[in-house]
């Protein structure tokens, strides 16, 4: 994560790009790849794990966009000083808690369905 972070740093520098890169500009830059990955999937009805009838090319568009979802994320988590390695990491024990395998496996429910 932060080989990817730093050299999309570098590659905005390079470019004299970071007047553009804010916050709410790489938000909505990461929403709209967002949105380019939902029209590959757009209209196939359910896709099974591994797109098993998806064509290299469609495969590879694919790995563009989710890269390009994945690189603004990065980067608009430095610019709101979020140090997402550490961050992840964090909610993921979160979650581990709020969700014990013992309770939930085997269930989709949301935490807040349980009665306890
Ligand atoms: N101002 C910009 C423009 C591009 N990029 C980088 C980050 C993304 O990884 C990729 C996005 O490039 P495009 O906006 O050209 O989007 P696509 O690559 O998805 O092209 P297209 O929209 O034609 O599919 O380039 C960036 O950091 N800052």
């Amino acid at each position: 994560m932060e080989d990817i972070r730093r050299l999309q740093a570098e590659f905005t520098d390079e470019r004299g790009w970071n007047q553009f890169h804010q916050p709410r500009n790489l938000l909505l830059a990461m929403v709209g790849e967002v949105g380019e990955v939902s029209e590959l999937f757009q209209w196939r009805g359910e896709v099974a794990e591994g797109l098993p009838d998806w064509t290299e090319t469609e495969r590879e568009h694919l790995s563009h966009e989710l890269s390009d979802v994945l690189i603004y994320l990065l980067e608009l988590a430095e610019k709101c000083h979020v140090d997402l390695p550490q961050a992840v990491l964090k909610k993921m024990a979160l979650n581990r808690l709020k969700y014990p395998a013992s309770k939930v496996h085997g269930s989709a429910k949301k935490y807040t369905e349980y009665q306890d």
